[in-house]
This record gives structure tokens, sequence and C-alpha cells, in this order.
């Protein structure tokens, strides 16, 4: 009982504990356990004390008289271990310790108990008889002899063992007495003192028997006084036992709250521990936060001492910079009188600029007029040579005329080689054009030719449209002051008279057709301020296999491609026309472009082989002209335009025939054949001497095309040389 109150008392730490509860809950179980040990120490020393105790109740039950007087000492000795706490070992010990008595008491004698023989003594003490020396010697070792009840001694008497040995013994010590006896007194006198021996044997025996009884009285008492410490141990046994019993029931109790307190302990330490994870998990979600906190702190305070270093460079640069603000104040302020100073030079100058300017202008406009004047005075003078003036132009080598090239210098390369060797040494006035040609004699000899051709005007392959233009111009004006202008294209296929005559669809790039055009549609609308209105119409025809046909009739129109045109010649206006042919009032510049595409659009339909046939096609735009001056009341200018193509056999015997014709000194009248072809007859009145004809030569730059050039600069020469007769202006009276 007194240990449930010290286990209790733990309770209390438990509590005081319960910060540190693992801690705790070690301290209580070793507590339990130190306890455990101090208990089964108790109970061996308990036991120990037991199972001195039936040695000491042998030792009570063997003690002699003289000992058995202070048995009831040892007995009260033996009692003093039994106190009440002792546990069931203990009890088992007392227990077997009890039964040995009882199973002495049952052999009527106490039996010898040791430690060996504890629990297993009394059936050896049974079975085990006492040899006769044993009775004997029994007077003097009366406590040796088995405790003698009243059947005892004499069992032990007649025990048939011992019978003989005694007699024997009895005989021996005896006949040794009767031997010397007979030898001195005979059979009487061993009889007599065999019978006073027995005699005294006899008041021997009968002298133990009662020392025996009184020992037995004596040993009766003791075992009395056995039984009654029995039956008091065996009461103390009882009370032990239900203390036993009552300690277990506290034990089952205890170990009961244990194991719920164990349980609840396991449970508060997993939730401990549960805490405990979940802390460590925020501790360390708090020490990552605190790390990215530390780094962007960390960079923070990088980019702050950054600012800081960038603050401190820019105001020292911002000091610097006051500074030099400062100067250029004073710099600004000494450059604005500067300036003022200068701003009136500068108006003074301006003045003068403009003096300057304006006789720049004068000077420009005189010398314009200079150069209209050269240009009036060079046409006078052919028109007074009657000449036919011709134009040269050599197209620049072309990408088409190049192979597939892998690069752009390469293709440089090989441009260089594919052309012709062409100089044009005039660099004033562009009159001459100069071929070199490498030919091998019949002798094998490399022969080196060199033909020198000269021209109204020769255009290199970087002129442009409106370099050539510009040459032209004056003819165009010539057609609104009412001469018949003829411009004709001439050269091998390829060689760019489309290009030169129509041109490309960009401004930069249009021909002389439309550019002819927007110039008189120009000039026509100077000439309205002093009274001129003119009316200007277009045909567009071609000239293939000896038949005309109507390059700008729609389409939609019935039979177009039926009709047949006929040239007629009115010997008294000069004019010509073909019949049935499309005339279109032109009311702009861009509507020329509108007709020419249409054309182009109408030959491509029509052609099968275009390179066949634009190489005996000819195609001739004619600009009509009719300008009336209503200023007053005369209408006297009226101008007509024609415009000629060739048919290039046809037109070189036309040309020769007029050459021969120049040239006669005989005033022989020659026969000029304009009729043998539809071109040559379509152009007899362009190239008759009433009309300024302007060919333009086209040549191919292109050294395989060298042969064509030398040839057509052969025959434009002898076109050049011809004399057509001096222009006449057409007017006709109203
Ligand atoms: N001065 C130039 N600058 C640039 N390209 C040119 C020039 N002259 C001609 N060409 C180009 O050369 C090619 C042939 O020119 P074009 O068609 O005018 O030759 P053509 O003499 O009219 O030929 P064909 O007699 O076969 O009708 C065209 O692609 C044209 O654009």
């Amino acid at each position: 009982m007194s240990r449930l109150p010290r286990l209790r008392s733990s309770s209390p730490d438990r509590r005081a504990d319960s910060s540190g509860p693992t801690l705790a809950a070690t301290a209580y179980v070793n507590t339990r356990k130190r306890k455990s040990a101090i208990e089964e120490d108790e109970e061996q020393d308990t036991l120990d004390e037991l199972i001195q105790q039936p040695r000491k109740f042998a030792a009570l039950g063997n003690a002699r008289p003289t000992r058995s007087r202070t048995a009831a000492a040892p007995a009260a000795k033996a009692n003093a271990p039994l106190n009440p706490s002792k546990n069931a070992g203990n009890l088992r010990a007392s227990n077997s310790n009890l039964t040995s008595s009882t199973g002495s008491e049952s052999n009527t004698k106490v039996p010898t108990l040791s430690s060996s023989n504890f629990g297993k003594g009394i059936p050896k003490t049974v079975t085990r008889p006492r040899p006769p020396t044993t009775l004997a010697r029994s007077t003097t070792r009366g406590t040796s002899a088995p405790p003698v009840s009243q059947a005892g001694p004499s069992r032990a008497i007649v025990r048939p063992g011992a019978k003989p040995a005694t007699s024997a013994a009895a005989t021996a010590r005896g006949g040794r007495t009767l031997r010397s006896g007979v030898r001195k007194t005979g059979p009487e006198d061993k009889i007599t003192t065999i019978q006073s021996q027995l005699a005294t044997l006899e008041a021997a025996r009968q002298a133990d028997a009662e020392r025996l009884a009184e020992e037995m009285a004596s040993e009766r008492s003791k075992v009395s006084e056995l039984q009654n410490n029995h039956l008091a141990l065996s009461k103390q046994l009882s009370e032990a036992k239900t203390q036993e019993l009552n300690h277990r029931r506290e034990l089952v109790t205890f170990s009961d709250e244990m194991d719920e307190m164990r349980k609840k302990h396991t449970k508060e330490v997993m939730e401990l521990e549960m805490d405990l994870r979940k802390k460590e998990r925020e501790a360390r979600e708090v020490t990552e936060d605190l790390r990215v906190t530390r780094n962007d702190l960390e960079r923070e305070r990088l980019t702050v001492e950054n600012l800081r270093t960038a603050m401190s460079t820019q105001s020292q640069t911002q000091l610097t910079l006051s500074a030099e603000n400062q100067a250029l104040h004073a710099q600004l302020s000494s450059l604005q009188r500067q300036l003022e100073s200068m701003n009136l030079e500068v108006a003074d100058m301006k003045e003068l600029v403009e003096e300057k300017e304006k006789a720049v202008i004068e000077m420009k406009k005189e010398v314009f007029e200079s150069e209209t004047i050269r240009r009036k005075l060079h046409n006078t003078i052919l028109e007074l040579k009657g000449n036919i003036r011709v134009f040269c132009r050599v197209r620049p080598v072309l990408s088409s005329d190049l192979p597939a090239l892998p690069s752009p210098e390469e293709e440089e390369r090989v441009r260089e080689e594919l052309k012709a060797k062409m100089d044009f040494p005039d660099n004033h006035d562009h009159k001459e054009i100069v071929l070199h040609s490498t030919s091998e004699s019949a002798m094998g000899i490399e022969r080196k030719d060199v033909y020198n051709f000269g021209f109204d005007r020769v255009f290199e392959p970087e002129s442009t449209q409106a370099q050539v233009f510009e040459e032209i111009s004056q003819l165009a004006q010539s057609c609104i002051d009412g001469y018949n202008v003829c411009i004709f294209a001439y050269g091998q296929t390829g060689s760019g008279k489309s290009f030169t005559m129509e041109g490309g669809p960009t401004d930069s790039t249009a021909g002389m057709i439309p550019r002819a055009v927007e110039q008189v549609f120009r000039v026509s609308e100077e000439m309205k301020s002093k009274g001129w209105e003119y009316k200007l119409e277009g045909q567009f025809l071609e000239i293939y296999n000896e038949a005309i046909h109507d390059l700008l009739i729609p389409s939609t129109a019935p039979d177009a491609d039926k009709k047949k045109h006929d040239i007629k010649h009115d010997p008294k206006t000069g004019r010509t026309s073909v019949t049935e042919v499309t005339v279109v009032p032109l009311q702009s510049p861009s509507q020329v472009r509108v007709l020419l595409a249409r054309a182009q659009s109408r030959r491509s339909v029509a052609a099968t082989l275009m390179n066949e046939r634009s190489s005996r096609s000819h195609s001739v735009f004619t600009l009509r002209i009719s300008g009336v001056n209503v200023a007053g009341e005369k209408k006297e200018r009226v101008k007509e335009t024609q415009s000629i193509n060739k048919s290039l056999s046809a037109l070189g015997d036309v040309i020769s025939a007029l050459g021969e014709r120049g040239s006669s000194l005989s005033g022989k009248e020659v026969h000029i054949p304009y009729r043998n072809s539809k071109l040559t007859y379509l152009l007899q009145n362009s190239l008759s001497g009433s009309s300024k004809t302007l060919m333009v030569l086209n040549l191919s730059p292109l050294a395989a095309h060298m042969n064509e050039s030398l040839t057509s600069l052969r025959f434009a020469t002898k076109v050049n040389n011809t004399n057509i007769g001096t222009a006449k202006k057409l007017a006709k009276a109203s």
C-alpha cells in the first residue's frame, strides 16, 4: 500500500514537467524501473529470509532439549520477515515451508529440512531404514534419532535387521565377558551374569524409555508450539495473500493507469512530434523566406549602393554640366551678338545673292535662248540642207543578254566580255561613234578595223529617255508650228526601237511618243493665251505583210479584222489619210499612254510568232494636230502631222532615190519608188521635201550584233546624207 502513493506522487512531477513531456515520461519510466529494482531486491531478501525459515524450523525440530528451551525465540524471529508487504514469491516460499512442516507432522516426526531437500525430504525420511548402530548409540545422540512414538522404539527394536546385529554385538561384547566368566565360574554363573546383565539392560532400557518419554513430551509441546506458530503464520500468510491480492489489484490498476498514461503520453508525443514537424516546416519556410528576403535586401542594398554611386556621379556630372552650361550661356550670349551682326551681314548677302540669282536666271535665260537660237539655226541649216536628221542610240547590255551567273562580280565580267568595242570620242557635241573589230585576212593575219561614224547626235548606253527627248522636243514644237514631222526608229530586232518610241510604264521610262504628245498639249495650252485652239487626234497602225492593221479599233467592233485600209494622198493639201482607221480625239497626255497600251495588247493578241512578226511589222503612231487661231477674224494656221514608218528595203530604195535626186547635177528627174511599199507610200509626204524627218538609229551594244550594227550605221549614214529638200509649213487658208 505504501508504494502506490509513492508512484502516484510521480504524477505531479509529470504535470510539472509538461513543458518537456518526453523527458518527463522517460524519467517516470526510469523511476519505475528503479522502483522495480528496489522491490525486486526487497523481494529477493524476503525470499531468502523465507528460505532460511524452514532451516530454522528444521533446526527447531532437531533441537536438543537444551536448545528447545530457546525455540520460541527463533520462531518469533522467523515471524518477523513475514510482514504484510511481502510478495508472491515470498508467500510461495512460506507455503513450501508450511507444507514441509505438515509433511513432517504426518510422519509424526520433525524432518530434517535442508535447503536441498526442501519439499522432498519426507519420503527419504520415511523409507530410509536406520542401522541398529544408530539405536545403540542413541543414548548419547538422542537428537539424531527419529522422534519416537509409542510404537517407535518397539518398531526399532523388532526391526529384523537390527535384532541380529544387536544380539551379535551384545553377544560379541558378552561373549568376551562370558568366555572369561565360564573359564572362571561355569554355566550357572553365566546365566546369572546374563540375567543380571539383562536386568541392567532392562533398567537401562526403562530409564531410556522414561527419558525418551520425557523427551517426547517435551517434543510434543514443542510441536504444539510450532503448530501454534504455524497457525499464526498461516494467518499471517492469508493476510499476506489478501495483501498480495490487493497489491495485485493495485498493480493491475496501476498497470492500466500506466497503459492509459502511456497511450496518452504516446498520443501527446505524436501530437507534439507532429507539432514539432509542423514547427520545423514552418521554421524552414521562415528560414527560406528569411533567406530570400536577405537576398532581396542584399540586392536592394547593392541597388541603393549603385544608385548612391550613380547619384554622386550624376551630381558631379551635374556640377560639371552646370559649369559648362554657364560657360555655354556666356558663349551663347557672345554668339548671339555675333549672330546679330552676322544676320545683318546675311541680310546684306541675301540681297546680294538675290541680285546674283536674278542675274543667273537672266543669264540662264540668255543661254537657253542662245541654245534655242542655236538649235533653230541648226535646224534651219538642216532644213536648208534638206537632210534627214539621224540620231544614233546604243542600248545598255541587259540582264536578259547574260547567262545565269553565280555572283555580281562574275556577271560584271561577262557583261564586259559580251560588249562590242565601241567608243564615243566626241565628248562635247556627242556626234561620233567608233566601232572596233578584229578580223583575219586570207593569209591568217589578224587585222584590226576601226569604223568612224558621225550623226546629228549619238546617245551612249547610259543616256536617258529625257536626254533623247530633249533633242527631239524641237520637232514637237515644229509640229505645232505647222510642219509635218516624221520620227521613225530604225534598227535590228531587240535594239530598243519600241523602248525609245513608246517606252516603259513609268514617267522616267516614258518614250518619245508620250513625251511629244505631252509637250504638244503643254504648248497648245500656252498658245491658248495667244488665241490658238488645237485639236489633237491619234491613230496607231501596223503594217504587216503589206497589210494595214488598225491597232486602236475596239475589239468589240464588228468585223474588226476584216476592214480594208487604203492609203490616200490629197495632192492639193498634201494630206495623207488611211481609210476606215480609228482616229481617237486626244483630251489628255495620259490618254495617249492608254492608247499605246491598247495597241500593244492588240499587237500581242494578233501575234503568233512575236520575233518574226516584230521584225517584219512596222507600227506607225500618227498625231494629227489641227490649230486654229480664233483671236481676231483670221483662222489661218492648220497643222497636220503624219508619222511614218518604214519598210526597210523600200525605205532604202526611196532614200537612195532621194539621195540620187539630191546629188543629181544634170537636173534629171529621178523616180522615187514611194509606192513600192505601204510604208514608203504612207511616208511619201514625210520623206518628200515638205517635212522634217528624224530617223533614230537604234544599236545593240553586243559584240554578237556587230555586223548588223555596222550595216545599220552605214544605212543611217546614207539617210543622214540624203537631201530631201527644205521643209515647208502646211497652212490652209481659211
Ligand atoms: N535604252 C534602253 N535602256 C534600257 N532598256 C532598253 C533600252 N533600249 C531597249 N531596252 C530594252 O531592250 C529590250 C528590247 O527593246 P525593244 O523591244 O525596244 O527592241 P525593238 O527594237 O523594238 O525590238 P523588235 O524590233 O523586236 O520589236 C526591251 O526589253 C527594252 O526594254
